[in-house]
C-alpha cells in the first residue's frame, strides 16, 4: 500500500503558481526524493504532506487526510527549522523527545547524526552543519512511520552527508518510508529509490535514477587529448570530433577505449583520456533548463541537447 499519496494536486499564492497537478505515490520503506531548481515548488509538497498548507487536489498518508493522521507517525524536518539558540543538543532532543510516547534514547540520537561529541554545546555554537545534523536528529525522536525532511543535509560535510544517507538507508532499510528534497543530485542518486523532478511546479519526471539517466542523461564520452593532424578522423574505424587538440568519442564502450588509443597513437601521440558517464545533474540540466514550453512540446529526448 502506498504510504503518501499526492493526487493532481495544486497550489497558487496570489498569481504564482507553486504547484500545477502534482501526482506521485510512495510505497513502505521506499526513499522518494524530490529535486529542482530554486523556488520549483519542492517545499510546498512537504508543507502539503504535513498539513501545513491547504491545497487543491488529494493528500493521502497512510490512507487519511494529512491532519487526520497521529503525529507519533510522521517525523518532520523543515527547510527553515530554527530552534532555541540557547539550547544544547541534548537539551533539544529531550524537549522534543517529550512531545512523544516512546521518543529515542537522546544518546543514540546524537550518535546516529554524529553529534555524540558536541551534545552539551549551545546550538548557537555549533557549526552550521553541526546545527543541521542536531535538526535532523529531532525528526527521529519518535521512529517515524514516515520521515519527511526538506533539504536535511544542507551546510553538513560531504562525510558527514553520507553519514546521515546511511542513517537514512538503514531506517528506509527497516520500514521507514522517507520523502526528502533535496539540491544535491548526488544526494538524490545515491539515496532515493525513485527520483521526481519539478520544474516551474510541474512534476517533468519520474522514475528511479538509472532511468532517468538513461532517457534523459545524454552520451558517455571519451576525450583524448594529445597531438593530431587536422585528418585524424580518417584513421580512425570510430566517429570522433576534433576541437582545441581534443578529440571527442560518443557513447563507445569502454572496452573499446584500448582500440582507439592504439588507433589514435598510429597517427599521432596520446597525452590524457577522460571518460564521463551521464548521471543525475546532467539529467537535471537537460530537463530543468528548457522552458515550460519547450518541455510541454516533449522537447527532451537526448538528441535535441
Ligand atoms: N507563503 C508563500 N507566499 C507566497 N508565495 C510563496 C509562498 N510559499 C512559496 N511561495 C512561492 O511558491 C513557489 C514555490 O516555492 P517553494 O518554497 O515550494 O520552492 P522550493 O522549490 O522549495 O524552493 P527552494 O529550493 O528555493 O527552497 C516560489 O515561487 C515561492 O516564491
Amino acid at each position: 500500500m502506498a504510504v503518501l499519496v499526492a493526487d493532481d494536486v495544486s497550489r497558487t499564492y496570489g498569481e504564482t503558481v507553486a504547484l500545477n497537478g502534482v501526482s506521485l505515490d510512495v510505497s513502505e520503506g521506499e526513499i522518494f526524493g524530490l529535486v529542482g531548481p530554486n523556488g520549483a515548488g519542492k517545499t510546498t509538497p512537504v508543507r502539503a504532506l504535513t498539513g501545513t498548507t491547504e491545497v487543491d487536489g488529494r493528500v493521502e498518508l497512510f490512507g487519511k487526510p494529512p491532519k487526520s493522521v497521529d503525529g507519533e507517525r510522521i517525523g518532520l524536518l523543515p527547510q527553515d527549522f530554527d530552534p532555541p539558540e540557547r539550547l544544547t543538543p541534548r537539551e533539544l532532543l529531550a524537549y522534543f523527545g517529550g512531545l512523544y510516547d516512546d521518543p529515542e534514547p537522546t544518546d543514540a540520537l546524537l550518535e546516529a547524526v554524529g553529534m555524540d561529541g558536541n551534545g552539551d554545546t549551545y546550538y548557537e555554537n555549533l557549526s552550521g552543519g553541526q546545527q543541521r545534523r542536531t535538526c535532523v536528529a529531532t525528526a527521529l525522536v519518535n521512529d517515524p512511520d514516515l520521515l519527511v525532511v526538506d533539504e536535511p543535509t544542507t551546510g553538513i560535510d560531504p562525510a558527514g552527508r553520507r553519514q546521515l544517507w546511511q542513517l537514512l538507508s538503514g531506517l528506509a532499510a527497516d520500514g521507514t518510508t522517507i520523502f526528502i528534497t533535496t539540491h544535491y543530485m548526488e544526494e538524490a542518486e545515491e539515496l532515493a529509490d525513485r527520483v521526481g523532478l519539478l520544474a516551474d511546479g510541474e512534476l517533468v519526471a519520474l522514475d528511479t535514477p538509472s532511468a532517468l539517466i538513461e532517457t534523459y542523461g545524454g552520451d558517455s564520452l571519451l576525450y583524448v587529448d594529445g597531438e593530431f593532424e587536422a585528418d585524424i578522423s580518417a584513421h580512425l574505424d570510430y566517429d570522433c570530433s576534433l576541437a582545441d587538440g581534443q578529440l571527442t568519442f560518443r557513447n563507445v564502450p569502454p572496452t573499446d577505449i584500448g582500440g582507439i588509443v592504439t588507433q589514435v597513437e598510429a597517427a599521432g601521440t596520446v597525452d590524457s583520456l577522460t571518460w564521463t558517464d551521464p548521471d543525475l545533474e546532467d539529467v537535471y540540466l537537460e530537463l530543468t533548463e528548457k522552458s515550460p514550453e519547450r518541455r510541454s512540446l516533449g522537447v527532451t529526448e537526448v538528441s535535441e541537447r
